[in-house]
């Protein structure tokens, strides 16, 4: 796919959103920004990337009336092909963090936003945005953060690690379709971390407590154990993982 570089601007994930809305027929586009003025997180947080440094960008990606019901393998699709790249340039310890944190050595290297154009149909387009830690060295204020170099002592080469996170994504959403949903489920929940390990959460409802990750459900809901042999789901706006 095309990949278009930007100075600076507030959000690619913004920017790329603003382009569609013009465009009716497209094919996929990456933007990628030398740095945002105004890069935005899951939870309305804020991406705090130094310029130059790292790889903020989003791809704007076409969708056949996608069910809103069948979201969830999208985003599991994207951590996974994100996490395979990772792993191919041998870096330690890859995790996804539910629902979709890129970890390693337990330290948030990447985060993933997606937000998708819905129109009566379905999900018509999709913004793919991915912040990625590459050669930033320190994050004072994001005490959980790293990145590449912090990890591996190596710099990368951005244009190179680009390549390669596009062309697996677009490989591997071409493929989606094709996919069977439990084979896509399975394969995130084994990369998950603090798969099948006693964990704490936070929920609006039930305040702190402690549950075992067992997985997710089409939907994208976090599957807890929170006593022997009893299960609950919840989705992202009532819980957190703690530690
Ligand atoms: N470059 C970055 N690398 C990692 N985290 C970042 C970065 N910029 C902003 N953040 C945000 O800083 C916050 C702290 O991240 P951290 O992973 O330590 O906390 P968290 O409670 O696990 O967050 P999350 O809600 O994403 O699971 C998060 O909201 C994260 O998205
Ligand atoms: O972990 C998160 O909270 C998601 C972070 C997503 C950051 C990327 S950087 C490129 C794109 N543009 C944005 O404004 N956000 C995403």
């Amino acid at each position: 796919m095309r990949t278009i570089k930007v100075n600076a601007i507030d959000s690619t994930n913004s920017f790329v959103r603003e382009f569609y809305e013009g465009n009716i027929n497209f094919e996929p586009v990456c933007v990628r920004a030398i740095t945002q003025t105004a890069g935005r997180g899951q939870r309305g947080s804020n991406w705090l990337s130094k310029a130059g440094e790292n790889l903020t960008f989003s791809i704007l990606y076409p969708q056949k009336k996608l069910k809103i019901s069948r979201y969830f393998l999208l985003s599991a699709t994207i951590s996974l092909a994100v996490l395979k790249v990772l792993q191919g340039l041998e870096i330690p310890n890859i995790k996804i963090k539910w629902p979709n944190d890129i970890l390693s050595a337990k330290k948030k290297i990447g985060g993933i936003l997606i937000e998708n154009i819905v129109k009566t149909e379905g999900i018509v387009a999709s913004v793919i945005g991915i912040g990625m830690n590459v050669n930033q060295e320190n994050f004072d204020d994001l005490p959980n953060a790293g990145s590449l170099k912090s990890i591996t002592g190596k710099n990368f080469d951005l244009d190179e690690l680009l390549n390669r996170l596009v062309h697996k994504i677009e490989m591997d959403l071409n493929e989606l379709p094709n996919r069977k949903s439990t084979d896509i489920l399975e394969e995130y929940a084994q990369n998950m971390f603090r798969l099948n390990v006693v964990s704490s959460f936070s929920s609006k409802e039930e305040g702190n407590f402690n549950g075992i990750i067992r997985g997710v459900t089409t939907e994208g809901k976090l599957n807890l154990e929170i006593e022997d042999g009893v299960f609950k789901t919840f989705d992202l706006k009532e819980i957190q993982l703690l530690y």
